[in-house]
């Protein structure tokens, strides 16, 4: 019997979720893995072998009722019926907000669960989600260990100038600071780097994680110096249902002089801004606005792309100067547009795309005359999920 961790990544907009084989001595080989997108509107599930065979493809109208728990339900039914002769030995959590007291990766115990529920109000989008799965799990199977692991650990290596607010200081004491997020993804690119470009391992690196959720991570040496996401998953770029960075003065207005209340600006800033909002409602999916006639899903498009560039611009000062730009995560994976208007947009700093190699999505995208090699890399946030998971049950 083979010893099995099974992981759950609930995103914003999916669910993903992988099956991974413990070798000895500690090697993770890749059992299956599978998604449900689109969990808000028209679930999508499917999952496939390592070999990248489907094993499952079915779509459903309408978001279940009753939210995402349901779907947890499925999917964790379908990996049980699907571990064959494997033993499940441990679940890992992406768990998108550990505040500040939560900087590695921590078995799960009644106490971190309520530690990190208070911290909800701070992700309001993702803790429910990444909550919700591992309570199922615990009153279903008490006895299996299941480990959260932190979005916003990876960060905990930036400087106080990149954290810090300018507020008050009393403000930082209350723990109102920068955290960042995304930092399983940047973990995964910065974990590939040494083998992939050794170069840039060793250098000044932007990693575009482009999803529903998206943000900008400077990597000096591997570690993370700055992001552009900050004390929630608000600041930062324009993403699929959110703004990004907003002038505080727009929603003391909307507060104060337009009537609207917290639960309203809340609804604004988390669900209806971002693509969706720009495109006027048409659609917070990257791929569907890349397809649109209408020219709010181009204008969309453009205002994506123009401050992705925009921030790069700032995360290029912090690092003093720029080596390498990754592009990961669905958007920077799959969208060759995108990457094409960023990086054109950044030629003033030396970036020469190689049009063709970028249409294919080759893993090296810049053209060989480029001052910053340009590369797409996926992301494997579960398999840091899983790693992680295996070093905590078997310290313990
Ligand atoms: N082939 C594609 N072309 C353009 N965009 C794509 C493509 N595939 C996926 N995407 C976009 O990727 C985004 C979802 O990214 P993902 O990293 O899966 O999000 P999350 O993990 O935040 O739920 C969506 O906007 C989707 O439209
Ligand atoms: C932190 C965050 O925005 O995550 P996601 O991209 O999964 O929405
Ligand atoms: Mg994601």
């Amino acid at each position: 019997m083979t010893e099995a961790i099974l992981t759950l990544n609930a995103g914003s907009s999916s669910l993903k979720f992988a099956l991974f084989r413990v070798g000895r001595p500690d090697t993770l080989a890749l059992a299956l893995r599978g998604e449900i997108e689109a969990i808000a509107a028209h679930p999508h599930f499917q999952a496939w072998d390592a070999d990248g065979k489907a094993l499952v493809d079915e779509r459903w109208p309408d978001a279940a009722a009753g939210g995402s728990q349901p779907l947890f339900e499925k999917v964790i039914d379908w990996t049980e019926a699907h571990l064959g002769p494997d033993r499940l030995i441990a679940v890992g959590h992406r768990v998108v907000h550990g505040g500040p007291d939560h900087a590695e990766p921590e078995r799960v115990t009644p106490e971190l669960l309520a530690a990190l529920d208070r911290i909800t109000p701070l992700a309001p989008l993702h803790q429910p989600q990444n909550l919700a799965p591992i309570r199922a799990i615990a009153a279903a199977r008490p006895d299996l260990p299941q480990v959260a692991c932190f979005d916003t650990a990876f960060h905990h290596t930036m400087p106080a100038v990149a954290s810090r607010f300018a507020l008050p200081r009393e403000y930082e004491a209350m723990a109102i600071r920068r955290y960042g997020f995304h930092g399983l993804s940047y973990e995964s690119i910065a974990s590939r780097l040494p083998d992939l470009a050794p170069a840039l391992a060793r250098g000044r690196v932007i990693v575009a994680h482009l999803g529903n959720g998206a943000s900008l991570c400077a990597l000096n040496h591997g570690r993370s110096i700055d992001t552009t996401m900050g004390f929630s998953a608000l600041d930062g770029l324009v993403m699929g249902t959110r703004p990004g960075t907003l002038d505080p003065g727009v929603i003391l207005y909307l507060l104060q002089e337009r009537g609207m209340t917290a639960s309203e600006v809340e609804d604004l800033l988390y669900r209806r801004s971002g693509l969706l909002g720009v495109s006027g409602g048409i659609s917070s999916d990257m791929r569907t606005l890349l397809e649109s006639p209408d020219p709010r899903a181009a204008e969309a498009v453009d205002l994506f792309a123009y401050r992705i560039a925009r921030e790069a611009g700032g995360l290029t000062s912090s690092l003093g100067g720029l080596d390498g730009l990754v592009f990961t995560a669905g958007i920077g994976e799959h969208a060759p547009p995108i990457r094409a208007a960023v990086c054109q947009r950044l030629e003033w700093l030396g970036v020469v795309l190689d049009p063709a190699a970028n249409e294919r999505g080759d893993a090296l995208i810049s053209a060989p005359q480029s001052r910053v090699e340009v590369r797409v890399i996926a992301t494997d946030e579960e398999r840091m999920i899983a790693r992680h998971t295996l070093a905590s049950v078997e310290q313990t």
